[in-house]
Parts: C-alpha cells; sequence; structure tokens
C-alpha cells in the first residue's frame, strides 16, 4: 500500500521526490480524525462558547471577538482561504472567527448543583473518574466527592455553580481539602485536569472566611495583597487572573495582575485600588517591589502554578529571591502550593525548601499526558517537515471544520519563518514567540482562539498552561529536548476531559529523546511504532547520556513523592512535623500574625534562627542572581 503522504508529496513537488523513511513505506492510508468529541461539539457548545461553560478567560486576558454570523462554521469561511490565494489575510466579510468567546457572568444564569448534569462539559470530565490519586505526607485530609461536602461560603459556591463544575475533578477532589486545612501542598495533575481551581478556590474561600476584616478595602500607595499566585508566562498570569476573578465574582474579593511588556503605570493604577490576591510573573512582580509599590509582608497564601517551571534554571534565582528574600512571611507561617502536571525529582528536593510539612498529591500516571490525548510519532527528516505538515493540515481541513491546530517549534525565527510560509500556502497562522512585542502575542492568542487563524506557530512560551478550547491537534514540528516540555505542549488538546491529537515529528537529533518518549507513551497506553523503539535503544545506549531520557525516566519523572525513595519506600513524615510548629510558634510570638505592621511582625533572624526548617540560615547565604526569565 502507498503511503498518502508520499503521494502528495510527489504530486505537489514532481521534480523532488520526498524520502519515505523504510517503516513509513507499508503504512496503511493515513487519515486525520479529529477526535469525536471535538467533531461532536458545536462552536457554540465547547469551552469559552458564548453559550456553553464559561471558561477560564481567553487566555490573554481579552474578550475575543464576536462574529457577526455566529452560525457560520470555519470550514465555510475556510473555504475562503485557498491554498492558492496569495494573501489568505485580505480583509474578508467572510473571514469571522468562528468561536464565540464570551464570558460576562452577568449574562448567565445559576444553575443547579443537579442541573444539566448531562451536559458535554460534565460528561466530559467524567473521563477524569477512574484517575488514581497517590498521596503521601503526614496526617493528609480525606479528598471529597462533591463540592458541596466543601465549606465554601456561598457566594463562592455559587461562582462555581456559574463556571458549571458539577463535580470536582480528582485533583480538586484531593488537594481543595488539603489546602482548606492550611497545609502546604505539592501537587502533580494531567494537563487540563483542573488545578488552577484546585488552588484558587481555597486561597478564596479561606481570605473570606480567615482574613475577611483584612481584605483590602480601601485605595493605597503599597499593595499589600494576602495571597501572591506566581506563574511562568504573561499569558498564564492573565489567563489566571481571568479564571480567579470569575471565582470570585461577588465575592469582594480584589484580584490584579501584574506582568512584563505591559503598561507598568497602568498597572500600578490598579494595585491602589487595593488588591486581594496578585497574581503576576516573576520579573514583575520583582520590578514592583523594588520600586516599594508591592509588599509581601502580609502573603499568606503562595501559589506556584508550573511549580517545575518555577524552580527549574530559568526562573528559580528570582523565585527564590521573591519568596525569601523580600519580606514574605517563612514557609510554615504562610500556606505554600505548587502545582504541576509534571515534577522532576530534583525539583521537588529543591521546592523542599519553599515548603513546610508539605502534602504530595500525584493524581494521574507518571507525568501523564492521559489517554486522551492519541500521541503519533512520526519519522520526517527536517527538510520534508513543511510538507509533511501542510498535508497533515490539508487532511485535517477535509476532516473537520472547527478544529484549532497548535504547532510547536524550537526557535522564534522558526516560528516566524513557518508561520509565514504557512500563509503563503493558504493556511490562516499566526506566530507567538518571545520577541514579539506583548501586544502582538496577544493578538496572536486572540486571533487563534477566536479561531480567525486557525493555525497558532508557537515556541515553548505557548507550550504551559494555556488553556484554549477547541485545540484539537497539537503538532511537534521540532520537538523539545526535554520530555516535560513534551508532556506540557501535548497538554494543550485533550483538556477538561475532552480527547485531543498530538502529532511529533521525529528525526535523528530527536535521539536522546526517544527513550523518555517510549517510557511516555507506554505509559499512556499509546501504540508506539517499532522504529522509535529501536531509537529508544540507542538512547539509553548512550547511557545516562540521553540525558533528558534519564532525568525524566521512571520515578523521577515526577509522579511520586521523591521523600520516598525510588521504590516507594515508607518514610517518616512526622520527621517534618517540626516544621509545623513554626506556624504555631511564630503565631504566638507576633500574637497574633499582624497583617497590619510590616517590618515589627518579620521574624527577626534571630528569632528565625528558632525555627526548625533552616529557613532563614538558608536566606541569609543566599546570593542573589539574575534571572532569565521570560520576564
Ligand atoms: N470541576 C470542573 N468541572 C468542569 N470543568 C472544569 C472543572 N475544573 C476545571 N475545569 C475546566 O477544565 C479546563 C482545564 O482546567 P485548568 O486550566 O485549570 O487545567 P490545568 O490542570 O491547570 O492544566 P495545565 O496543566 O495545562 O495548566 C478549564 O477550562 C477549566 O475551566
Amino acid at each position: 500500500m502507498t503511503n498518502p503522504w508520499n503521494e502528495s508529496t510527489r504530486s505537489s513537488r514532481p521534480t523532488r521526490p520526498t524520502y519515505l523513511p523504510p517503516h513509513l513505506r507499508d503504512q496503511p492510508t493515513i487519515t486525520i480524525t479529529i477526535p469525536a468529541s471535538l467533531a461532536r461539539s458545536s462552536p457554540r457548545r465547547g469551552r469559552g462558547g458564548g453559550g456553553g461553560r464559561v471558561r477560564g478567560g481567553n487566555g490573554s486576558g481579552f474578550r475575543g471577538c464576536r462574529t457577526a454570523n455566529p452560525s457560520r462554521s470555519y470550514g465555510r469561511s475556510g473555504e475562503n482561504f485557498s491554498e492558492n490565494d496569495p494573501n489568505p489575510y485580505r480583509p474578508n466579510v467572510m473571514r469571522q472567527p468562528p468561536f464565540h468567546i464570551s464570558e460576562k457572568f452577568d449574562e448567565l444564569e445559576v444553575i443547579d448543583d443537579d442541573e444539566d448534569p448531562s451536559s458535554d462539559v460534565n460528561n466530559n470530565m467524567n473521563a477524569y473518574d477512574e484517575t488514581p490519586v497517590e498521596t503521601s505526607g503526614f496526617d493528609v485530609p480525606p479528598p471529597v466527592t462533591l463540592f458541596s461536602e466543601i465549606d465554601f461560603c456561598s457566594a463562592l459556591s455559587d461562582n462555581i455553580k456559574r463556571c458549571k463544575y458539577v463535580k470536582p475533578t480528582p485533583i480538586q477532589r484531593y488537594a481543595i481539602p488539603v489546602a482548606m486545612a492550611g497545609r502546604d501542598l505539592m501537587a502533580c495533575a494531567q494537563t487540563g485536569s483542573g488545578k488552577t481551581a484546585a488552588f484558587c478556590f481555597p486561597i478564596i474561600s479561606r481570605i473570606l472566611k480567615d482574613y475577611h476584616h483584612l481584605k483590602s478595602s480601601s485605595p493605597t500607595m503599597m499593595a499589600c495583597p494576602l495571597a501572591l499566585i506566581l506563574a511562568p508566562t504573561r499569558e498564564l498570569s492573565c489567563q489566571i487572573h481571568e479564571e480567579t476573578k470569575k471565582f470570585s465574582y461577588k465575592t469582594g474579593v480584589k484580584v490584579v495582575v501584574a506582568y512584563g511588556g505591559a503598561p507598568i503605570v497602568q498597572q500600578f493604577r490598579n494595585l491602589e485600588k487595593g488588591v486581594d490576591i496578585l497574581v503576576a510573573t516573576p520579573g514583575r512582580l520583582v520590578d514592583m517591589i523594588e520600586r516599594a509599590k508591592v509588599s509581601l509582608r502580609k502573603v499568606k497564601y503562595l501559589a506556584l502554578d508550573e511549580g517545575d517551571r518555577m524552580l527549574d534554571m530559568g526562573f528559580e534565582p528570582q523565585v527564590r529571591k521573591i519568596v525569601q528574600q523580600m519580606e514574605m512571611p517563612p514557609a510554615g507561617v504562610r500556606q505554600t502550593m505548587l502545582f504541576s502536571a509534571t515534577f522532576p525529582t530534583e525539583i521537588q528536593r529543591l521546592a523542599s525548601d519553599f515548603l513546610s510539612n508539605y502534602i504530595f498529591l500525584a493524581a494521574g500516571k507518571v507525568g501523564s499526558s492521559t489517554d486522551l490525548i492519541a500521541q503519533k510519532v512520526e519519522y520526517v527528516h527536517d527538510v520534508d517537515k513543511k510538507i509533511h505538515l501542510v498535508n497533515l493540515l490539508r487532511a485535517q481541513r477535509a476532516n473537520e471544520k472547527h478544529a484549532l491546530t497548535l504547532v510547536f517549534v524550537e526557535t522564534k525565527r522558526g516560528a516566524d519563518a513557518l508561520q509565514h510560509w504557512l500563509s503563503m500556502k493558504g493556511f490562516p497562522s499566526i506566530a507567538i514567540h518571545g520577541d514579539k512585542v506583548q501586544m502582538e502575542r496577544e493578538r496572536a492568542l486572540r486571533s487563534f482562539r477566536s479561531g480567525l487563524t486557525p493555525i497558532l506557530v508557537a515556541t515553548d512560551v505557548a507550550a504551559r498552561g494555556l488553556d484554549i478550547p477547541h485545540v484539537a491537534h497539537v503538532i511537534n514540528f521540532d520537538l523539545p529536548r526535554d520530555i516535560s516540555d513534551y508532556v506540557h505542549r501535548i497538554g494543550r488538546t485533550g483538556r477538561a476531559g475532552k480527547s485531543g491529537l498530538a502529532t511529533a515529528f521525529f528525526c535523528d537529533k530527536n535521539t536522546p529523546l526517544a527513550k523518555a518518549l517510549v517510557e511516555l507513551m507506554q505509559e499512556a497506553n499509546q501504540e508506539i511504532p517499532p522504529w522509535l523503539n529501536q531509537y529508544a535503544e540507542t538512547s539509553y545506549a548512550y547511557g545516562s547520556g540521553g540525558m533528558q531520557s534519564s532525568r525524566f525516566s521512571g520515578i523521577k519523572f515526577g509522579g511520586h513523592d521523591y521523600r520516598r525513595g525510588a521504590n516507594n519506600e515508607s518514610y517518616d513524615y512526622s520527621k517534618q512535623l517540626g516544621d509545623s510548629t513554626v506556624k504555631e510558634s511564630y503565631a504566638a510570638a507576633s500574637s497574633p500574625f499582624s497583617l497590619h505592621n510590616s517590618r515589627a511582625d518579620y521574624p527577626t533572624s534571630s528569632q528565625a534562627d528558632s525555627f526548625s526548617d533552616g529557613f532563614y540560615s538558608h536566606m541569609l547565604d543566599y546570593r542573589s542572581v539574575v534571572a532569565s526569565g521570560w520576564d
């Protein structure tokens, strides 16, 4: 049987036959089938759809465009983007975004808990029902099965209903009780499984209950948030900000975002109006603290989203500076929560500096990408990648009209070049990467999200956290070097219980990744091409050299509590109990932990000496290093 890629390649480029690797020669005809759940959902009904479940902002903090003709499908307007169209971006009334983005709660009805339990959204969420959850740590609070079992205040419960979250996902079932009990937490759960709500709900609830009297009520020159949520990218910060605002709608809790690339003065103005929860990227936050516009002395809750990324080489110095050198109450006094889909062992070890007597949760398989994402790996030489991509996109366009496709490349220049080439070929696309100014980045996301340009060519700046409805296909045009980046990239599809497709173009230079890739695919019950197994053996033969592979293989990947060792040995968590006394002794010493008086409240180094976790000795020794994060 002939291979369609080869066929179409030949027909489009008759003078230059494309090399077809032996493993592909006998393959059956390939058709791209977009997962049924996506094909089923109408553009208005899915996540982010105006008539559907309200979802988490538009990822950039901006509203998407409304289409003049909401019933028009991308397929119809897409037909106008002929592959021979020399200018697929010409103004065209036919080119209307197919997806509504309407997020305003004011337009929504509050529904009962059991209303519409069979909606697509909640049916999709059932996909997580069987997810195993591993817990470890001292005295783990028991999980819940319903939101109503948790003692949320009524305004928050109403908002959960407004979001049409009928039941908690597994990570929410376990993490929310832990967080509500005031415990520190390291939580590892699949991409798209609801980690944002898992840390937002407890923060909002506890601010309302325990610190109601301290909530920001009047304008102030120096903002003193009660909670700080740090995220690695500007777009993710905006998305978390949008989500948190929805969750705290009509509660009186003030949420503000601070991120680089946008005018700082406007952000100062927002802060001056008062802030209870500050969502920020590290770079911008440090800047604001140094300009004495923000003080962290009142922070009671610290959440690091994409916690492993926040503590890897790019960000760790900056995060350490924020957490340990900028007046934030120490671990054991504040509550700290780290969330990610991946937690490599060495990052867990680092993270324990910021945590006190913490509980570790792992929902799903190791660094799991879930069975919801069908993963395909194809061998494609570098020179053939573009034409291979175009063939994939053509096949997809023939099969599915509403899908968004996210194409990951390695470099910023590569992103621009590929996007330009795709546009020339008639595929409406747009690029996002760190060299674009923030307005362009936001415009790109908005255009992609709305379906106006249904192909987004991106670097890793879009790999983590972004929750974009209707992303049906993630293509790793260039594979990342690090398997955890692969997990996060493909996790842009197959979210909230929906299924998705991830295709990777593999070539010889990706050999060091092969072993980890095979392990990951095995974990997710994916079919592994025999040739990839051979590459995996080669990468194994590189020895620990498949450095990434060894770093992330098996238990080291991060689905297990590193404190238990490689064999999941039992560990005496009560050894950490000393830490929890910090909170009590500190509370007693500062009687109560006053949130009004900054420096007086902050323990001196001699007070700190009495703390059992070595926090201050670490802090005093620490030398500041300039970080090179995205912000
Ligand atoms: N209990 C729930 N019921 C229904 N939908 C939910 C629930 N919890 C979360 N969601 C939705 O699931 C989607 C994914 O959630 P979220 O972005 O928090 O995932 P995540 O685990 O943080 O993903 P990532 O690892 O990529 O950051 C969002 O659209 C969110 O609104």
